[in-house]
Formats: C-alpha cells, structure tokens, sequence
C-alpha cells in the first residue's frame, strides 16, 4: 500500500486511482468492504448492548413489561369487581315492564322458550301437591299446560330451554341455584319441599322468584309471588289433613347473576384508557432513553465510531420491538388471568398482536419525538403532556361503543378521520371496542338487556361489524356507513409504524443537533444521500484548486459584508512557518497522507441571517498530516482546537474548507473515513452502566473488528492503561482518569488510520499519564494522530509538530526545539554567589555574553537570561563555570534531570544547549582568566536552563492578544515551580 499521494498528485491517469486505492487499501485493512454486511455486525453489537442496559436497567424494564401491564390490569379488575357488586341487583334479569307484554316465564323475550315451574324432590307427595297447584292455579296461564316435563340432569345445567316447559322435577335446590345462575331468565319459578313427617306433619317449602329490578319500581312479580304462594298453601291443604299439617314458607331470589357472564362493562369501555396508560410507560421509558443518549452525546460517541444512523434507530427498535412483545403477552396473559371475557372470549393471537401493533406504534411515535427534543427533562415532560392528552382522549372517545363508533358516522368530518389514523392511540381503541363489542357482548336498548357476545375468532377480522354491533338506534344506524373490518386498525397501525419511523429518520437529520448539524430538508434528493457518486471523483490536485477557489469566493463576500464596518477585527499576516504549511498543505505536488485546506467554521448568532460579527471559531486553517507524526495542538480556553476535531472527525459540520484523508474528502466521505478513524472526545463519553470491557467489546464490535480478535485485544489495550483489574466494574464507579484512559483505549481500537486525542490525558495523574504517553508513542507508528492538550509537558514529550492557535488561526507551527528558538527568550542561568563579590560577578558575566539581562539580583543570588541572539557565548559562560572548581553544590544540568523537570527545562530531546556544550569546536578557551576572577572562587553553584514551552506559548498568546493577556490558568503553577526551583537552588547554596 502506498504511504504518501506522491504519484496521485499528478494530473496522469494514475493520480485518482492511486487515490482511492490507497483509501481503499486502508478501509479493507479493518474488513470494512461490504457496508450491508458491517450493518448487519453493527446491528448485533447494538444489540447486545441495549440488552446489556435493559438489564442494567432493570427497574425501567420490569416497569415496562410487568409492572405496567399488570398494575393497570389489577387496577380494571378492582374497577370490574365494584361494578360487578352495583350492577348485580340491576342489569341482568329483564325488565318486563319495558317489555310489550310480560311473558308466563319472564323469559328473554317474550317469545322465548322459558321454564314455568322448577321443583324438587320429584316424590309422589310433592307431585300430588303441585297437581293440585296446577288444577287451581288454571287461571293464571292459560296459555300454557303445566304439565309434568321429564327430569333435568345435571348436564342439562349449561342448556337453554328449546321449548317452553311447565313443571320440571329436578335433582335439588342446588340445581335449581346453579341452573337460574347459568341461564337467567329463563325460569319463573323454582319450589323446593322438606316434607317433615309429624304429627303434626309439617310442610317446609321453599319459593324461588326473579326479584331483580324491584327495588325502586312498582313490583310486578309481587302479586305472582303471592299467588303462588298461596296457591302452593291451598294445594297442601287439598293434598293433607289441614288439622294435621304445618306450613312454612320461606322466599328467595334466583341468585343474581354476575355481569361477566353476560358482559364485561368495565373493561370494555375503560380498557382503551387503561392499555394506553401501561404503554405509556414504554412510551416515557424509550423517551427517555434515547434521549439522553443524545444528550449525554452517547450517540455522537458511536457516530463518530462508524455506527450507521440507520443502524443507530433499528436496533433501538428492534429491542423495543422485543420489550413491548413480552409486554403484550404479559397483558393477554393477566388479561385472561384475571377472567376479563374480552381476554377469554377473543383469539389470543388476536389480542397479542393487537397489543404489539400498538407497543410497536407508539415506540416508533416515541422516536419522532426524540429528534426534535434535546434534553431528556423536555422529553419526560411532553411525554407526560401527551399522557394525558392522550388519557382523555381515550377516555371520552371509548367510554362507550356508541361513542367509539361515531367516527365513522357520515357527519363527522372526513378530515378528523384522516387525522385520527395518525393517532397510535385511536387504532388500538378502535380495535380494542372491535373485540370487546363481540367477545363481551353489547347493550341491546329495545330489552334493556346485554346480550353475551359470540366471542372474537381470528376470522372476525375481516368482516365488518354489523350495525347492530355498533350503534344502539336504529334510526341511526341508517345514519352510519358499514364500519371498517378490525383489521384495517392493524393496517392503520402498521402504518403509523412506518409513518412515524420515515418522519424519524428525516427530522433526526434536518433538526440540528448539539453541533449545529442539519441536512438540508430536500436532502433526500441528492444521490449522494444513498452513497450514489455520480460526480468524477476529484484528484489531489483539482479538490485544492475547487478550496482555493472557495476560499476566495468567501473572502470576497466577507469583504463585502464587511466593507464600512470598522468594528470587524483585522486579522494580523500569517507567521512565515504558517504561511510555509499553508503553501504546503495547497501543493499537489506535496507528497503527505492528509491535508486540511482553508477549514473554517463559523457559529452564526442567528439560524436565518449571516453577520460579519458571528463567531469564528476556526480560520482558514490548513495543515500537513503525515503518518508516524503526531501533531499537537495548543491554544488558549476557546482557541478552536476541540473545534477543529470535532469537524475533523465529522461532529460537527465545517462552514468552509474541507480536509483530504487517504483521498477522501472529510465534506463528502465522512462515514468511509470513520472506519478508518478513533476519536477520544475531550469530555468522557461512557455508558455508565457499561463495564470497561463491555466498552471494548461494544466498539470494536462497531469497528468490525473480527470476534476471534476482540478477547486478545481487550486484554492487551486495558493491560496497556492499567484497567484490566477493574476491567469488570461500572464505568461510574471509575475515577476520572480511569475514564479518560478507557476512553482513550477506546479510540485506538479497530486499528484506526487516524486518531483524534483531545485532552486524552486530562486529570490523569503523573504515573499513569506516563503510561498513556508511552502508550501514544507505541502507537502513533505509522498513523496519523491529532492530540489536543493543555500539558505543555505533554505537547514536548509527545508532539512530532506543534501548533499552535489563537483565536482560531493557527499563529505557529513546528517542532519543539524550533519553536523555542524561535519563540522563546533563550536560557536562564541562576547562580550563587557571596555579596560581596556580586558586582565583580555580574561584570564578568556581562563581559562574557554581550546582551544578557540580569532579571533578579538580591543576597548573592543572580538570575541571567540570555536571549538567543547571545547562544554562541554561552558555551564560553559554561567553560568559565565549569573550567575550575565549581565549588560545593554545582547545580549541572544533565539530561536525566532536566527531562524530569519537565517543562521547566529541556525535555531532552536534543537540546541546542547540550549539543553545543559537548561540541569542543564551538567552546572558546576563556582567556585572561586570573586566580582572583575565576568562577571556582566567585561561584558556588549555578543552574541552566532552557525556556519551557511554555513560555514560548504564554509569549504568542500575549502576541495574539494585543488589546491585553487574557488568563491561562493552566500555566501557572508550573511558573510557579520554576520559580521555586530558582529560589531553592539559591538556598542551597548560599546554605540558608
Ligand atoms: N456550539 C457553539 N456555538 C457557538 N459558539 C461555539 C460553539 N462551540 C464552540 N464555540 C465557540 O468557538 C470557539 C472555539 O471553541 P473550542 O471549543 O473549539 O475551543 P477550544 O480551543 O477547544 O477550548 P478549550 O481548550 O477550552 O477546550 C469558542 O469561542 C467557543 O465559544
């Protein structure tokens, strides 16, 4: 694979393809060569790590799949169970007074077969009393024979009567109970004897009447009920020896029946509220969740890693999918458990997939609304706003049948209709009332009496609902048109699911996010959008005419907006090293791996309108990256540099310019350039109910690495950063070092081309940024890496190159030791001498470096700094300290110390100094150097040093600031202890 653009930079036919081989070749290293296939790798990972986090979240999970559905169930059964106790006096026998005329056996109708008389025990006697009763009691039904029917068993409990029978013995009174308790209104009367043999004999019988609906209303059966009885008395009478015989007679009711046998008024008309508060939860739980996955930038975390943003949405839906399927099988399961007829009297797989189609729906309107919501606070609150709007809804439009129904009624507008079919909450009720209307039973207005349903079988589906069904009136039901088939509230709901998954997909890439990113809203127009390229694939060459000649295009314009202004700052020239990289970074010519043209990003104050004013955060930056170099960025608080790599790594989007990695262009190729890329974000963007290796696993999962390859691989990165001990605990248990070094580890998987570091090591202490150090300088071979750092230290030990920014332009660049020399204020010499022979010092040493600057003079103590300008005389200071006896605690230099010093002193690297110190050539022989003047005498010790870093940085800040330094915190201290290292030494020697 070739590691430079040398050949592609030429315009000759090899220039493109030698381009995109080379990107190719890099992409294949990782098996990023079949985009369906690494979705498909990307959409297990996802998988599992939402599985991961719905344990981890067990609270969340249970509430959504057991808690809700039962609580809401237990809460209908309570509701169910009152209603049973109110409605058992009223609702289940008839109402013959609202009948045209009361039949002989109160039956259902009046033309219905019923039974006039049930009694027991079939014995000689008791057939002889109620002949008897039959023979004086003609009068009273003269329609109907009392004759003797033949005997009922107990199998015929569960039948109604086929014809209208007159008495019928049966086996016992517990009989005659369960008989009239399964098939209400259907027998008039039952009698039950206990013939006590005496003297005196006594006759004990008992009545049973249909009592029901007596209580506030004149009662029709009253008479019946005494006339039987004393019918039934003057039969005994007729039968017995009346001086001989006893008589008792105790009434009862037929038992009431319970309403569910009939009906399940409750859950009917209060199902659709109750099922839509359960799948609220859902609704609330994924609200949140994927919301603050954004928030927390969870999400742009495993973006920037290569997650697919169609693979982002489907595994959410897919373990959603799976967490409201239990759900609904929890719901049908307790539903039935808890004897609800529309539960027990409907097909299971109905309901079940009546309840997913509405989970699933209202997971997919979840989603919606998370792409337009930032902060998961917002979410939960319109999640609870859209609660109730949604409860009333449901409770006004299916608190009954006929309500329910009146959506299809011709006169309610077509366009509430339509709008209605985008409401999840509607298609559910209206299916949920399809299947409660045939598996409950429904009011029948002209008897006063609900009429058990048939029950909902799988092939109810697909007929409409007959009108009877639906409105109770007769004059209305011309009124309405046939209503729709149940199943078309599935097609509705399925249709909601994909409605509200494409709005999805298209809010989250128009709505801007955190980073200002939005697509613009015919984005879906642009081939491009479905990695079609029709356009000829730019070369080297011509992608950095196409920047140059933006970058011009934009400069006119600013001019023009900017033209009479004088509020808008001047932009100072380019340092020669930066005009130097700029002239590189637009040479095709210039053979290097990656190049950043005129980048530019500019925060606008306002969405709609441009201003000269707006903020800048990055100015035409160009750059050169080579593979093996790492390059550190410094700058001050709000400089541009997490700007810079968040457009680098496609966070946010640029407002102009473009960069070049391996081809491809960071505008146009983002998502091939993120498999080959790693990003350590500067804030720590961890699952915190991830372990360390879960972490690992999750990513090198998205990057595709092979499986066979991530045990080894998770073993050696955490070995490597000193978390493989804690490899198995919750990353919110970590300090915040330990999450900067996992995030680190993180950014290095998938074996990644280029890597972008912001602050990796930040609040990391001194040993384990060490390890991180050396860990980056294993690693930089042969990528590109960009690290962002506030450790002067670090830039030293770890930059290849330095940059450095100010205010969003790049103000310098090179190597350490070049920026030094170039920067810095040269060396410092701290030295002790006796007071006495201070001013014989301070001549010397001003005769033997022209133009040093005595910075500090008090108590025998001298500081000298020498400006580069005066370095060749330095090496002759350093023979007069160093060609006689220096005396008790000479403070040399070395190179061990003074890289442990840090940025207080030469990193040692390759110090001009020490070069020059060692070079004999450039010492000069100190000349007229007498017994009384040498430095063994004067001088009891000195120190040597370098200037740091980060003086030179501290120095271009104040140059970019010239209106007055603006605070650099971080710089501090370290001066600090430069300071005191001077003043220790001095100490030291002077032995106070
Ligand atoms: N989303 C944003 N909207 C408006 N201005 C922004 C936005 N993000 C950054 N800026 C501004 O852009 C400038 C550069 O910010 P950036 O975060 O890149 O600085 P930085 O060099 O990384 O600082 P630090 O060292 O503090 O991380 C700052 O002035 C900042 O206020």
């Amino acid at each position: 694979m070739p590691s430079t653009l040398a050949s592609q930079d030429s315009d000759g036919p090899s220039d493109q393809a030698a381009n995109i081989a080379n990107a190719k070749a890099r992409q294949d290293d990782f098996s990023y060569s079949n985009g369906f296939v690494i979705g498909l790798r990307q959409l297990w990972t996802m998988l599992k790590r939402n599985t991961i986090l719905q344990i981890r979240y067990r609270r969340s999970t249970i509430a959504q799949t057991l808690v809700g559905p039962i609580l809401f169930l237990f809460l209908l059964w309570i509701l169910q169970e009152a209603d049973t106790n109110v409605q058992l006096r009223s609702n289940y026998h008839p109402k013959p007074w609202a009948l045209p005329g009361i039949s002989q056996c109160q039956g259902r109708t009046p033309s219905d077969p019923c039974i006039n008389i049930m009694f027991t025990p079939d014995t000689p006697e008791v057939r002889q009393i109620l002949t008897a009763l039959n023979s004086r009691n003609q009068q009273r039904e003269p329609a109907a024979s009392l004759d003797f029917e033949e005997a009922m068993t107990a199998s015929d409990l569960t039948t109604l009567p086929t014809t209208t029978l007159g008495m019928v013995p049966v086996p016992n009174g517990q009989f005659i109970y369960d008989y009239t308790l399964q098939n209400p209104n259907t027998t008039r009367f039952g009698i039950e004897f206990s013939i006590v043999e005496g003297p005196p004999k006594n006759f004990v019988y008992q009545t049973w009447f249909n009592f029901t609906n007596t209580a506030n209303v004149t009662d029709p059966f009253g008479d019946s009920m005494l006339s039987l009885t004393r019918a039934v008395d003057e039969a005994i009478l007729l039968v017995t020896d009346s001086s001989t015989a006893d008589l008792s007679v105790s009434l009862k009711d037929f038992p009431l029946v319970p309403p569910k046998v009939a009906n399940d008024m409750v859950v009917s008309s209060l199902g659709p509220m109750f099922f839509f508060c359960s799948m609220m939860i859902v609704f609330i739980c994924v609200l949140n969740q994927v919301v603050t996955e954004k928030e927390l930038h969870l999400r742009h975390s495993m973006q920037m890693m290569g997650l697919k943003t169609i693979v982002y949405w489907a595994s959410w839906w897919l373990s959603n999918a799976l967490l409201v399927f239990v759900s609904a099988i929890v719901t049908v399961g307790f539903g039935i458990a808890f004897d609800f007829v529309v539960f027990t009297n409907s097909n299971f797989f109905v309901m079940l997939i009546t309840f997913f189609l509405f989970g699933v729906s209202m997971v997919s309107m979840a989603f919606w609304i998370t792409t337009m919501v930032k902060a998961s606070r917002t979410a939960i609150l319109i999640g609870i706003f859209l609660f109730i709007i949604g409860l009333l809804f449901e409770s006004m439009v299916f608190s009954n049948s006929f309500v329910g129904y009146i959506w299809y009624d011709s006169s309610t507008p077509s366009v509430a209709k339509y709008c209605l079919m985008f409401i999840p909450f509607f298609n559910f009720g209206k299916a949920f009332l399809d299947m409660s209307v045939f598996a409950s039973g429904r009011f029948d207005v002209l008897t006063e009496t609900y009429i058990p349903g048939p029950g909902f079988k799988w092939g109810d589906l697909y007929n409409n609902i007959p009108k009877e069904y639906t409105v109770p009136y007769d004059d209305a039901r011309t009124r309405y048109p046939q209503v729709p088939a149940p199943i078309e509230s599935w097609y509705l709901m399925l249709m909601n699911v994909g409605f509200f998954l494409i709005l999805t997909l298209y809010f989250d890439q128009v709505v801007a996010d955190d980073y200002g990113n939005r697509r613009h809203p015919l984005f879906f127009l642009d081939p491009s959008f479905y990695g079609l390229h029709f356009r000829k694939k730019q070369s080297t060459r011509e992608w950095i005419k196409s920047q140059v000649a933006n970058k011009t295009t934009r400069d006119a314009k600013m001019k023009k907006m900017t033209r009479n202004r004088d509020d808008v700052p001047v932009e100072d020239d380019d340092d020669e090293d930066v005009a130097a990289e700029r002239s590189l970074a637009l040479d095709a010519d210039f053979e290097t791996q990656a190049r950043i043209c005129n980048l530019q990003k500019v925060f606008q104050e306002s969405t709609f309108k441009k201003s000269p004013l707006d903020k800048i955060a990055v100015k035409d930056l160009c750059l050169t990256l080579q593979e093996g170099k790492l390059l550190a960025l410094l700058g001050q608080n709000g400089a541009g540099k997490s700007t810079t790599m968040n457009m680098l790594s496609g966070l946010t989007r640029s407002t102009g310019g473009d960069a070049l990695f391996y081809g491809l262009s960071m505008n146009s190729e983002m998502q091939e350039i993120r498999s080959m890329m790693g990003v350590c974000p500067q804030h720590d963007i961890l699952f915190d109910d991830m372990t360390a290796e879960e972490h690992i696993q999750l990513y090198a999962g998205l990057k595709n690495v092979p499986k066979h390859e991530i045990p080894k691989l998770t073993e050696e990165r955490l070995k490597a950063v000193r978390l493989w001990k804690v490899k198995d605990r919750l990353s919110h248990t970590y300090s915040g070092g330990m999450k900067r070094r996992l995030s680190m580890v993180i950014s290095t998987l998938g074996d990644p081309r280029i890597i972008f570091l912001d602050e990796p090591t930040t609040g990391m202490d001194p040993t384990n940024r060490r390890h991180v150090w050396s860990f980056i300088e294993k690693f930089k071979k042969g990528r590109i890496i960009i690290l962002t750092t506030h450790s002067m230290e670090e830039a030293d030990i770890l930059g290849d190159r330095i940059c450095v920014m100010a205010h969003g332009r790049l103000r310098a660049i090179g190597n350490s030791i070049h920026l030094k020399n170039k920067f810095g204020a040269g060396y410092r010499i701290s030295m002790m001498t006796d007071p006495a022979n201070t001013e014989l010092v301070k001549s010397l040493i001003e005769a033997k470096v022209p133009g040093c600057i005595l910075k500090d003079d008090s108590a025998g103590a001298l500081l000298y700094q020498f400006p580069p300008t005066s370095m060749g005389s330095i090496p002759r200071l350093v023979q007069w300290l160093e060609g006689v006896d220096g005396g008790s605690g000479s403070a040399r230099a070395t190179p061990s110390n003074r890289s442990e010093q840090g940025s207080n002193a030469n990193s040692g690297r390759s110090s001009p100094f020490l070069g020059a110190s060692s070079g004999a050539e450039h010492i000069s022989q100190p000349t007229g150097v007498d017994a009384e003047t040498s430095a063994g005498k004067l001088v009891h010790g000195y120190g040597i040093s370098q200037t740091s870093l980060e003086e030179v940085f501290l120095k271009l800040i104040r140059d970019a600031n010239p209106d007055g330094y603006q605070g650099y915190e971080v710089s501090k201290p370290a001066h600090d202890e430069k300071q005191s290292s001077d003043s220790q030494l001095r100490n030291r020697g002077t032995g106070r």
